[in-house]
Parts: structure tokens; sequence; C-alpha cells
């Protein structure tokens, strides 16, 4: 078998989860395996150990920003190049027996529901729905959208309900209550393919490069400097975030997305001036950015 025809693998939360929607929109073709994991430290522990080639993280979400956990993971916890991003729709439902908890009209009654469940992230995004129409219920994380519709599924009569997508709902025979929740239309996640195996690239026009920078002490104006190198480049930025060291309170690195790829001639040239002032610059990836594209 020859080097390209070997079947790759990729760790992804589970089943019926937002990301796995994406994985099946992005690896269409039956040629790459999909490995299940539990909670996002096993997604990316099933890579890093070299039981899968990728793991598939969703890093950032219109609504709520980026998704801190698993963007401090990629950096302190494992040592994984990014290699691909991909956009893909995020669209959230409630969802529980209408049988237990239906009210009059065919609708569902909000004093049947005693506690809402679902990963943290797709509840900030429901944040609005759920003041306004559950203001009584209790509400849970858990580790996935799909782990919260499956705690519906086993434990009928409780008053259970579950933020999840339409996948998991009918994955376990429950009803859609209520479609499309979010507080907000357009509400897209951005997923990171992170691992040692390079990516085929696909046709992208968009390719990217994610940097962290510490920037130097007692060094007024760094920051300043350090943006300056990409400004009078004209290269562009799509995200710079800064994030703890976990190192001494107030610490910081800078999470810098690029919108240009390593191999260009300008990239590298801004980075060796930010290094020269004295920063510390350490590259996650540079990759291909993939767009969504209905089909
Ligand atoms: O739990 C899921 O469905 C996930 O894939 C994590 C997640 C949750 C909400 C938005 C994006 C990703």
């Amino acid at each position: 078998m020859s080097r390209t025809d070997k079947r790759r693998s990729v760790a992804v939360l589970p089943q019926g989860t937002v990301s796995d929607e994406a994985i099946r929109y992005f690896f269409p073709d039956g040629a790459t395996d999909f490995v299940y994991c539990k909670m996002i430290s096993d997604v990316f522990q099933s890579t890093a150990s070299g039981n899968t080639d990728w793991s598939c993280i969703p890093i950032e979400n219109t609504i709520d920003g980026s998704v801190s956990l698993h963007l401090d993971w990629l950096v302190h916890e494992v040592d994984l190049p990014i290699r691909a991003e991909w956009v893909y729709p995020s669209i959230q439902n409630l969802i529980g027996s209408s049988k237990e908890l239906g009210g009059e009209n065919g609708s569902w009654d909000p004093l049947k529901i005693t506690k809402v469940m679902s990963h943290p992230v797709a509840m900030a995004q429901c944040y609005q729905f759920l003041r306004a129409r559950l203001p009584h219920a209790e509400l849970e994380t858990l580790p996935s959208t799909s782990t919260a519709v499956r705690a519906v599924k086993d434990n009928p009569g409780k008053g259970w309900a579950a933020i999840g997508t339409k996948l998991a709902a009918a994955d376990n025979e429950l009803d859609l209550l209520e479609e499309g929740i979010t507080d907000h239309d357009n509400n897209f996640t951005r997923f990171l393919l992170v691992g040692s195996v390079p990516y085929e690239r696909p046709a992208t026009k968009l390719l990217k490069t994610t940097i962290l920078v510490n920037l130097p002490e007692d060094y007024p104006g760094a920051l300043h400097q350090v943006l300056s190198a990409f400004a009078w480049r004209r290269i562009n930025l799509s995200k710079i975030e800064s994030r703890p060291t976990k190192k001494k309170l107030g610490n910081s690195y800078f999470y810098i997305d690029i919108e240009l790829s390593l191999d260009s001639v300008l990239l590298p040239a801004a980075i060796a001036e930010i290094e020269a002032i004295g920063c510390q610059v350490r590259i996650l990836g540079s990759y291909p950015s993939v767009p969504y594209v209905k089909r």
C-alpha cells in the first residue's frame, strides 16, 4: 500500500455533536475513520499518543468567541501543529420527548421542563432563549451536546431537555421541541484540524498562519512594535487575543491568526523583526482555511 493509500483517522467529540456534523461534511468520501471521544482532552490525547492522525477541535464561535479551554489545551498541553481550519454552521435545537414535555396545540410546555443540559458553548449561544423561555429551569453543562441529549434519553420522566443537533435528536429518538434556538442567526463555529500528519491541501484561496507571541518584559510599546511589523508590510491579521501564560498573575501571551502562508516572503521577515525586538515566537501552524459552502 502506498503512503497516499493509507486510511487516515480523526479524533472527534461524540457522535451527534456539532463537531461530528462538521467532520461528516469535511470528510465526506468515507476514506477517513472517525474516532469518537468523550471529552475534548481525550480528543487531543488520541492524536498526541499517535492513536489517530488528527484531532478536530472547535476553537471559536460567532456568538461566544474563542473556546478558551480548547485554545489553552492546544497551547499548553500538546504539541500538535494546525493542519487546516474549517468553518461550519452551528444550529442548536431544544430537544426532549414531546410526549413528556408537550403542552397544548402540539407545542412544548416550558413549565414541564425542570432542567436543560448542554455543552457550555452551546448553552452560551442560547442564553437569551433560556432566560426568556425557561428562566425557572436548572442548567447543567456537560462535555458535549450529544452527551446531554443522551442523558435526556436515559432519564425519562424527569422533565429534562437538552440543547443539541438534529443528528443527536434522531440518533436518540427524541423530538425537536424547538428548532434553531441560538440568540443570533448565522451562528458558525471555526474548527481546527491538528496533528502531525499533513492534510492534503484543498482548493482554497485563503492560507493562514497562527503564532504565539510572548512580549519581552519591561518594554513599553512592544505590542505596538509587533503590530507595526505586520502593518507596514500590509499583512492582515484576522485574530489577536491575549491569554494567560498560567505562570504568574497578569502574565499573558498573544495568540495571533495571520492571513498569509509561512511560505510567503513577507511573513518570515515580519516574524524575524518581532524576534529581533526580544519577543519569543512559537508557530502553531500554517494551513488552508476552508470555507463552508452549502450543498
Ligand atoms: O458538543 C458539541 O456538539 C461540540 O461539538 C462542541 C461544540 C459545542 C457548541 C458549539 C460548537 C462546538
